[in-house]
């Protein structure tokens, strides 16, 4: 009997292959390192034995904590327990066996104040996994639109009242050094750029002013992590990490394995842009129908004063700008179907 709406959640938490859980489960937890392995424990007997306690994995990238969660999620879903594995990104959720958006799962409104509520009922035993941009100290802030460096910083995790409580557990090894391809030479190179990186994020390098900036907050890029003029940057990025491009852009786990990051959306746009003429086949330009929405309580011209050609214009987060190139077998990120990322 298909299950109802209500039960709907329940029915897909504790409906997995259990014998296929189990070997990934073993698997993983036969590789755990030991700082791994001890969080693991901690927090598989702290379910266990019902303790109801709140942990904070704080380790820079590669450390593992992906991998760590995946062991946990799938050790406690193989006894039969729910585990609610969350993101605050959807692009997160790409790394979370079975995972939701918090704001999905939890039903959180999606303008947050002082009063706002989840839905989750006191006394219940919720053993959940978030990965959100907020876990990590370093290297992601979280982000407060217009913020001050004081808002940046007062809406961080570490200034929660919940914090008091909170365990903070270390993740220290950086395990992607350990798993590069490549030969000695391309191991220093990341070993060094890893290092680097970590002395970003715990604050010892030197910051310098940049022009009329009181503050000493930018810092030196030292010049081998550039990429020098004058190669093309988006050739240089594109060959570096997607090698192979042309034969390889049809397997999913090729495409899903990697990812270029920019500072801004135009970048995304040109990068995209750059990347799509690269694969073969001609493209087809698909186009969006913007309208004022009816439910919009505006004044009788507004229609004049929002004509599609200004609608058409607007580009912002989540939202697919007006224009989409698509090529046959090129991927696209549009959203979620049966849990799984389109
Ligand atoms: N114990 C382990 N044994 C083998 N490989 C591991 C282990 N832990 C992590 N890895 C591998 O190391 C790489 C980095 O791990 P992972 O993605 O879990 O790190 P992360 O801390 O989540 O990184 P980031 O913060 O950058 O997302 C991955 O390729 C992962 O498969």
């Amino acid at each position: 009997m298909p299950p109802t709406s209500a039960n709907r959640l329940i029915h897909e938490e504790t409906h997995f292959n259990v014998n296929e859980l189990q070997r990934e489960h073993d698997q993983l937890l036969s590789k755990l390192n030991p700082d791994q392995a001890h969080i693991y424990d901690v927090v598989v007997s702290s379910v266990m034995n019902s303790k109801g306690r709140f942990f904070f994995v704080n380790g820079h990238g590669g450390t593992g904590k992906t991998f760590l969660w995946r062991t946990i999620i799938s050790g406690l879903r193989c006894c039969g327990k729910i585990v609610l594995a969350v993101a605050s990104s959807r692009i997160a959720l790409l790394l979370l066996p079975g995972g939701r958006t918090t704001h999905s799962c939890f039903k959180k409104p999606l303008t947050i104040d002082e009063w706002s509520t989840c839905n989750i009922k006191r006394g219940t035993q919720l053993a959940r996994s978030d990965s959100c941009p907020r876990r990590r100290f370093q290297t992601d802030p979280p982000v407060v639109p217009g913020g001050t460096k004081n808002e940046i910083l007062d809406a961080s995790i570490s200034t929660s009242q919940l914090w008091q409580q909170c365990t903070i557990l270390p993740l220290r090894i950086n395990m992607r050094l350990q798993h590069i391809p490549g030969d000695d030479h391309d191991r220093e190179e990341l070993a060094e750029f890893a290092y680097w990186i970590l002395k970003v994020g715990e604050g010892d390098i030197r910051g310098i002013c940049n022009l009329n900036d009181s503050e000493k907050s930018w810092i030196k890029i030292p010049h081998q992590f550039i990429v020098s003029r004058p190669r093309d940057p988006f050739e240089a990025m594109t060959e570096e990490i997607y090698p192979n491009l042309v034969r390889f852009f049809v397997e999913p786990n090729y495409v899903k394995e990697r990812a270029i990051v920019t500072l801004i959306n135009e970048t995304v746009d040109a990068l995209n842009h750059y990347i799509l003429d690269r694969i073969p086949g001609e493209a087809k330009i698909y186009l969006s129908s913007d309208s004022l929405s009816g439910a919009s309580a505006g004044f009788q011209d507004q229609h004049r004063l929002y004509p599609p050609e200004i609608l058409n214009k607007i580009s912002v987060p989540g939202v697919p700008d007006h224009k989409l190139d698509l090529k046959k077998e090129a991927r696209v990120l549009t959203g979620e179907h049966d849990r799984e990322i389109v």
